[in-house]
Formats: C-alpha cells, structure tokens, sequence
C-alpha cells in the first residue's frame, strides 16, 4: 500500500493520500473499500455520523417504522393467525426496536468497519481550496488533505424545505425527524406525495396518529406505474390517511395548540390543524458550502458526471462524484452500484504498475463493464414500503414509449396464483411486465402487493440480462409460490 504521508515542506498538519472520499455516507464507504482494493492510501471525510443518512435518517429507521405494520398485515389475512392478533402496534417497542436500528445514532460499528477495511477518516467538514487540495474544519482544528490521485464526492444530499409562508418558521419536521421520532404526535400532517410522504403516511397511522397528506397534483409517486400509485392511493385510504390530491398549503403557523396550515385544495381554501408538519417534498445536492467555485463549478447543484462518474467539466480527470449529490441515483442500492464502479475505476486509473491489466480493461470499457455504470440508464430497481408496496425496475410503459420502443404492457392481478392465495386470504396486487416487442425482451416491470419487493430482483436479472421470453419461458416458478406470477405474465403475453 503506497502510504500516506506529510505533503512535502509543508505544515505538520497537512496529510496527503492517493484517494480522498468526501461524505463516509453508505456511497462513499462503498467507493473508498473499492478504491483501496489494489492498494492506494484512501481517507474518508465525515462531518457528522460514519453510515450517513440511510443508517441513522433513512432507509433502516424507516423501515424499521413500516415492518411491525407490514407484518400484523399480513397476520391478519391468514385465519388460524389472526384469531390471535389483537389491538394496535406498541409505539414504545416500535421505536425501541428501530434504535436499534440506528445503533442508537452511534456510528462506532461503522468507524470499527473502516478501521478494519484500512481507510482513514478525517473528522470534520471538507471544503475544496483547489484541485486536488481541501480544508477539513473538525474540532480539533483545521487540516490540509491533499489527493495525490483522486477525489471523489460522496456527501448526499438534504431535504428542501419549500418558501411556504411560515412553514420555515413553524420548525417543521424533515425525514430527519420522521424517523428519528420519541413521541408519536397524535395529529401528523405530511406536504408532498413522493416516496417520503407516502412511507411516512403509513407508519405514522400505524403508530396511531391521524395523518393528512396534502398531494399538490393529482397522483402520487410520479416515477411509478400510474396504476400501482393508485392502488398505494386506495390503499392509504384503507388505512384511514386522509389523502387530498390537488391541495397546496399557502401558509403555516405554530402556536401553542399545533400547526395550522392554510391549504387551497378542490374544495376552496380551508385550514388543517396537526400537531406537527413533515415537509417531504424532495431533496437536493449537498453541495452548497463544498467551495465548487474553486473548481469552475456551480455550488448547491448537482455534480453531474459520465459513466465512469468522473465529475464532467473538470481537466486532468481527478474528480469523481457518486451516490445522491450527482442526482444521477436516489437510493443506496443504486449508489453503491456507482461507488462500486467508481472504486474499480479510481483503482484501475491510479494503482500505477500494480494493476496494468486493469488500466488497459478499464482503458477500453465500454457498456456494462465493471467499469461503466450502465445499469443507471436502463435497469434502476425502486421500493416503496407502503401498503400494498411497490416495487419495479427498468422502464414504466409510458418511458419506454417516449424512448421510441414498440412496447405492449402484460398484466396479472397476482392474487389469483395459488401461491398468492396460501401467502393471504384476499391477497391483492397487480404485476406487469412492459415488453419490447422489437426485441423479444423485458424492458420494465412493477408489482404491487405484500412483500412484492421480493418479487423484484427475478425482474432486475430479467433486464438486466436481456434474457429473451422464449428463454424465460424455461425458468419454471416453483409451486406454490407467489412467483409463479411470472408463468401467468408470460402465459398472457402468448407465449
Ligand atoms: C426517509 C428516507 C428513506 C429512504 N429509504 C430508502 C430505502 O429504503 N432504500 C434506499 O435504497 N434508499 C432510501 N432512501 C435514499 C437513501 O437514503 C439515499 O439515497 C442515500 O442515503 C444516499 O447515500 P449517500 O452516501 O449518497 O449520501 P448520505 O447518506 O447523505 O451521506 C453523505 C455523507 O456526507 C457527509 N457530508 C456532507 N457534506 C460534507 C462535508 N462537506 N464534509 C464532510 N462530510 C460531509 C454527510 O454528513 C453524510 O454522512 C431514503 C431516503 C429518505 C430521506
Ligand atoms: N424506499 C426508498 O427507496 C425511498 C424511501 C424514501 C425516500 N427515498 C428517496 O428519497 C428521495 C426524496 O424523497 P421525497 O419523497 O422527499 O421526494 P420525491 O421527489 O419522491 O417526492 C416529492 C414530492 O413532493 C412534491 N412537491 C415538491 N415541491 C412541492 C411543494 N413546494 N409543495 C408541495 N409538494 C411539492 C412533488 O411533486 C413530489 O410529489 C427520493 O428521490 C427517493 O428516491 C427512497
């Protein structure tokens, strides 16, 4: 491994390594292992908690929320079971459980993974001074780090709060909040119908509060399949969210009663009282404080970069940017495919004599490379944890029409496979698969229903390895599982 070491002539607190990663989020943890692999010096830069958002804000607290809901659900529909699951979910093991979860927001497990993976970390905040060279502000002063090869920018992004009148004022909830809650509001009302919005609906009624979702359009969850965003509409209605689409709020204002927000809806302008505000209405960069402008680069937007996420617009080929900060990915799945192959990248580029052969592979990547993130482009798998979940992968069939293919949509209601049926009494879900009709190939596919994430990932490989339908016609579900969908889908699309 090619050391780390004092910058040559300068002050005893400037380090220098070969790769410096800044943001120790789920994506950048992933690129730095990778980009040491072939033995370059690597340092991580973390400002707050080692695990970043989807640790301690994000995914697993979360889900960590939705899971106790999701499973006296599906007790519930299979009698002999449900005779014995009585009352409501216990809020204070819910919350017990999910701190668990988020190790109590302590990211000592994850400062111990680093350590044993070999990768420094530099506490503090990272701010470029030039190429290659940054400021780290922590509490024990600042440092100069160096990058003898590389950077790359991992640092995430943060939920918008929108210029709604007295909405900054009122201390509204993020997904921060959200998630990271001690006592459950009674009153919850929820701006913006997107993944947030919508998870957080269900686990707050599950958590026995009353939740209004404000939607300013007419639809949620705008990236999925128009039919699953309305069965997730029904199914918020199920559970008692009171749920209006077309309705913005035009003010807000706390006092000691509540929040009070004036909403414009349908039904003209009127006023919701709650006990507290979760504003879930999107995210962006976090870029704003990274000193871009050294560089030639806009501060606060997107870095935007090509497949082999190197930063476009910047000369010598040294930066590279990965995970919610490129607004290229949105999940940690598909961050971590691109820390993945950034790791390789930087690895390939840099370890010098080391790794020849790499340099020349990677020299010469092209499409669906380990080098090359073109899974992002055609085969991004998506979850929502709602009730029914949603699940899909790949193109939506109206995406693939605007992208010029001859497509014909299949669809199955999934609760009528035997499978389906032994799962839960009432099973109800829907699978579709978009196909090529050039090509004889899946380009797309959702599910709704229980646990249709896991119906996902023989959808992705589907995709991904643009396995004919003659082929797949081969690959037999067992019986009697909820897979079996698949025979049916392939059985209505004629084959
Ligand atoms: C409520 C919610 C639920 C979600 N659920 C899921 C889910 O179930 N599945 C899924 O795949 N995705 C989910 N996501 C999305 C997922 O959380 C993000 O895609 C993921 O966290 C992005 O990872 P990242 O490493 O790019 O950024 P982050 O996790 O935000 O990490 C960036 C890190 O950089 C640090 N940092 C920033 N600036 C600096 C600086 N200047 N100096 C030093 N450090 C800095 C930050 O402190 C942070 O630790 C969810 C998001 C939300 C909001
Ligand atoms: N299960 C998961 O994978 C998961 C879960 C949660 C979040 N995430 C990720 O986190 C990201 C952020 O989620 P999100 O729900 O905040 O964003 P989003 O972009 O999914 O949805 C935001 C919603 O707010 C609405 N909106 C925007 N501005 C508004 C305004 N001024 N007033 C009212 N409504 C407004 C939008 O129309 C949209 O419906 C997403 O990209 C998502 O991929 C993933």
């Amino acid at each position: 491994m090619s050391e780390p070491t004092p910058h040559d002539g300068a002050t005893p607190d400037t380090v220098t390594y070969d790769v410096v990663v800044l943001g120790a989020g789920a994506v950048g943890e992933n690129a730095a292992d990778r980009a040491g692999r072939l033995g370059l010096s690597v340092a991580v830069v973390e400002h707050e908690l080692v695990g970043g958002e989807c640790s301690y804000w994000a995914c697993m607290p979360s889900k960590a929320l939705l899971r106790p809901g999701a499973v006296l659900a599906a007790a519930r529909a299979v009698p002999g079971a449900a005779e014995l699951v009585q009352g409501t979910l216990d809020p204070a093991a819910v919350l017990a459980r999910r701190d668990v979860f988020t190790s109590h927001w302590d990211d000592h497990g994850q400062v111990e993974w680093l350590d044993s993976a070999g990768i420094a970390l530099l506490r503090g905040t990272a701010r470029f001074t030039g190429p290659k060279e940054l400021l780290v502000s922590g509490e024990g002063g600042d440092t100069r780090l160096i990058a003898r090869h590389a950077v790359v920018v991992a640092t995430g992004s943060e939920a918008v709060v929108p210029p709604v009148a007295g909405l900054a004022e009122a201390q509204p909830w993020t997904s921060r909040e959200a998630t990271a809650v001690e006592d459950v509001p009674a009153r919850l009302a929820i701006l913006g119908g997107g993944v947030v919005g919508v998870e957080m609906a269900v686990a707050y009624r599950d958590l026995g509060a009353e939740v209004t979702l404000l939607v300013r359009g007419d639809r949620l969850l705008t990236a999925a399949e128009p039919f699953a965003a309305e069965e997730v509409a029904a199914g918020l209605r199920d559970l008692g969210v009171d749920l209006r689409f077309g309705t913005s709020a035009t003010a807000v204002r706390r006092d000691a009663d509540g929040v009070h927000l004036t909403v414009t809806g349908p039904q003209g302008d009127g006023q919701v009282d709650a006990d507290e505000v979760l504003v879930a209405t999107g995210r962006r960069p976090r870029t704003a404080d990274l000193g871009l402008d050294v560089l030639g680069l806009d501060a606060g937007g997107a870095l935007e970069v090509d497949d082999a996420l190197q930063v476009t617009g910047v000369a010598d080929g040294w930066l590279f940017a990965v995970g919610d900060v490129t607004g290229r990915t949105a999940t940690t799945h598909q961050g971590k495919y691109d820390a993945r192959v950034v790791g390789d990248v930087v690895a390939a580029r840099f370890s010098g004599e080391d790794a020849a052969e790499q340099a020349a592979a990677e020299r010469d990547a092209g499409e669906w490379t380990r080098y090359r993130a073109t899974a992002d482009h055609a085969a991004v798998p998506q979850v929502v944890f709602s009730r029914p979940e949603v699940a899909w992968v790949g193109r939506t069939e109206q995406e693939a029409r605007d992208a010029g293919l001859q497509v014909r949509a299949v669809q199955y209601a999934i609760g009528s496979v035997a499978g389906a049926s032994v799962a839960a009494d009432g099973y109800a879900g829907t699978a579709q698969v978009v196909l090529d009709e050039d090509r004889g190939v899946i380009v797309g596919a959702t599910f709704t229903g229980p646990d249709a994430a896991e119906l996902l990932q023989a959808a992705t490989v589907a995709v991904v390895g643009e396995v004919p339908l003659d082929r797949l016609w081969h690959a037999v579900p067992a019986y009697p599982t909820v897979s079996e969908v698949w025979l049916r889908l392939l059985e209505t699309a004629g084959l």
